[in-house]
């Protein structure tokens, strides 16, 4: 018992000297919320394990008096970050005299890259953000690819580089996201940005755009991620791993689930928070999960659906009409994730020009 108290005591000693070197730390770029990257722990901590709970999220507690989840409004908070960004960039340009720039590489001839890439120029359009795109050939080399990488890396009117994935199959991916200056990797795959992100006591110049979009998700919607179980589904570079990262950032206990995992089911059935991001449609089922339980839904495959205008629908990982009977709140796909990882993306581009600039 001594011994624990002893450990308890010593954590809490660590705890409050990494507290005061992060509130010194002056670094946030202002369309960051300070508590995004938070490492250090709230005052009220105590070190009593039994706060760790694993009843329902407070915010939502009265779920049960109702007969389905709250939805969590990815669409309606995305507007509210963008409009913030707009008068962001206002004042920006007021002062300096300049505005943030966001380049886009595409390759290939993708419907889906083509439809985000439009949305992507248009959401900063909307913003003020100007944006230029290189647009190349399914079939063109690995150097013309790296030569518009380069060039936009040079050019002091971009504060962001975005290679949309997937890329055509024969080009490397990596050596490309590589060759992306750590300064503009508004994506924040670059492996330096995201071994920061990674490692306790550094902050990554860039948080990637979807894993921030599901922080702010639940941080904007009330949810206390300290202490819970969360899961993640999926464990890739772009979403699942990162994810992963900033909930245990956020002190979560983060359990990653992937192909070969057993007993997915049972171990997703004891989460507080699921966050899932495989792209199998309705994959989690309403069983899997805990009643009261926080669902982020990153999923978004196109289904057929001969009855709509397309002829097919976006549907996420969850099956969702079954959750919205057991869990306590949701993001509804399409509607959730995605607005806001565009958000996100205008936010790391306007953080960036912010620090090119000297402007805070
Ligand atoms: N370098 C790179 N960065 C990315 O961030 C990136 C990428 N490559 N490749 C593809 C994925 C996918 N992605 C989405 C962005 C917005 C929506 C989005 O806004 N979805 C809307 C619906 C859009 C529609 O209706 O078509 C919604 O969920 O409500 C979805 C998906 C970013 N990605
Ligand atoms: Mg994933």
């Amino acid at each position: 018992m001594q011994g624990v108290m002893a450990w308890r005591l010593m954590r809490r000693k660590a705890f409050s000297t990494i507290s005061k070197a992060f509130k010194s730390f002056s670094g946030y770029p202002t369309t960051r919320s300070p508590s995004l990257l938070e490492l250090d722990l709230p005052d009220n901590w105590t070190p009593n394990p039994t706060t760790a709970t694993t009843t329902a999220i407070p915010h939502f507690q009265n779920h049960a008096s109702r007969q389905t989840a709250a939805l969590i409004d990815g669409r309606l908070m995305a507007e509210e970050i963008r409009s913030g960004i707009a008068s962001e960039i206002k004042r920006m340009r007021d002062a300096t005299g300049k505005v943030p720039g966001l380049a886009v590489i595409l390759v290939g001839n993708r419907k889906d890259s083509q439809t985000y890439v439009r949305n992507k120029i248009k959401a900063c359009e909307e913003v003020g953000i100007t944006s230029l795109m290189a647009e190349l050939p399914d079939k063109c080399g690995e150097d013309e690819v790296l030569d518009a990488v380069l060039s936009f890396n040079e050019n002091p009117s971009v504060h962001g580089i975005l290679v949309q994935l997937p890329l055509p199959q024969h080009l490397d991916e990596e050596k490309i996201l590589n060759a992306v200056s750590l300064e503009k990797d508004v994506d924040g795959f670059h492996p330096i940005n995201m071994g920061n992100l990674a490692m306790r006591g550094r902050e990554p110049l860039f948080v990637p755009c979807t894993p921030r979009g599901c922080i702010e998700l639940l941080l904007r919607s009330g949810v206390q991620i300290m202490g819970k179980k969360a899961v993640v589904i999926g464990r890739s570079n772009i979403v699942g791993l990162p994810t992963s990262l900033l909930l245990q950032r956020h002190h979560a206990t983060v359990t990653v689930i992937h192909a070969f995992t057993k007993n997915a089911e049972q171990i997703t059935q004891e989460a507080d928070i699921v966050v899932s991001a495989v792209g199998v449609p309705n994959l989690v089922r309403g069983f899997w999960l805990k009643p009261g339980a926080v669902v982020i839904d990153v999923g978004t495959s196109p289904v057929e659906d001969p009855g709509s205008e397309y002829g097919y629908r976006l549907t996420g990982d969850v099956c969702y009409e079954e959750a919205v009977k057991v869990v306590s709140a949701i993001t509804p796909v399409p509607g959730g994730v995605g607005p806001m990882t565009i958000a996100m993306l205008l936010c790391n581009t306007v953080d960036s020009a912010k620090r090119a600039f000297g402007f805070s």
